[in-house]
């Protein structure tokens, strides 16, 4: 099977004005389906790795393949569209924009592709938006909702244009136990139903117990699973 994300030998320096090497030679797939968490202690270049992965950051060396798609050497241009076609984000901040609704919200990355009709665009957000029980909300400001809630809207926005990949920094760093466990159970059953992979940077031990596999960083390198 093609992995759905392979990485090889990346190697990332930061220039800050002293050179540091904060990523020593790191190498991995993801298969299609996956749910996989990259943990180790603060400093360790996890969310360095994960923008990379992201296409957020293109200043380093090694390769990084999506679905087969080398990013390495990509234009930016073509790195931005790669990015909003195949990648979902959510983030510890969901960086929701709180004065749109929350429909408005989950709508707003499939309408800046604009593969398809804004009504066809917003059934599906409607129906995302109900499969992460949040009905009954969608014409709520984004800031007017709850944390845990936000958190479920910046997850139907990452899905509304069929990411393969999913990323998140620190998904459940802000929410309580329960609201952890919901997310966690949507990541779940997202990798196990839909066959989406699902790469989360967490400190969270027993989220990460419970993912299908997990990565440990040190000092810029992988040092087990
Ligand atoms: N823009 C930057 N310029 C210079 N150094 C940076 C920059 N971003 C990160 N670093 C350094 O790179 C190293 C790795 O940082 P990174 O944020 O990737 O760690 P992390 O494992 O995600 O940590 P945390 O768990 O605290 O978020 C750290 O030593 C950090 O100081």
């Amino acid at each position: 099977m093609q992995p759905a994300l392979s990485v090889d030998n990346i190697i990332k320096y930061f220039h800050d004005p002293e050179t540091i090497q904060v990523l020593k030679g790191i190498s991995f797939d993801v298969q299609p389906g996956e749910f996989l968490a990259l943990i180790g202690k603060s400093g360790s270049g996890k969310s360095t790795l994960l923008y990379l992965l992201s296409t957020m950051d293109t200043n380093y060396e090694g390769t990084i393949q999506i679905n087969g798609t080398r990013l390495t050497g990509l234009k930016q241009n073509e790195l931005a569209r790669f990015r909003n076609e195949h990648i979902g984000f959510v983030f510890q901040f969901h960086y929701l924009l709180p004065e749109f609704s929350v429909l408005d919200n989950v709508m707003l990355p499939a309408l800046k592709l604009g593969k398809q009709p804004p009504e066809q665009i917003r059934a599906k957000a409607l129906e995302l938006l109900y499969l992460l029980d949040i009905k009954g909300h969608e014409d709520k400001k984004a800031s007017r909702i709850s944390g845990g809630q936000q958190q479920r809207v910046a997850i139907a926005r990452a899905l509304i244009n069929d990411p393969a990949i999913i990323m998140g920094d620190e998904p459940t760093g802000n929410l309580d136990s329960k609201n952890t466990k919901v997310v966690f159970d949507i990541f779940r059953e997202l990798a196990r139903e839909r066959g989406q992979t699902i790469i989360a940077v967490t400190h969270d031990d027993e989220f990460a117990a419970n993912c299908d596999r997990v990565i440990e960083m040190v000092d810029g390198k992988i040092v087990g699973e």
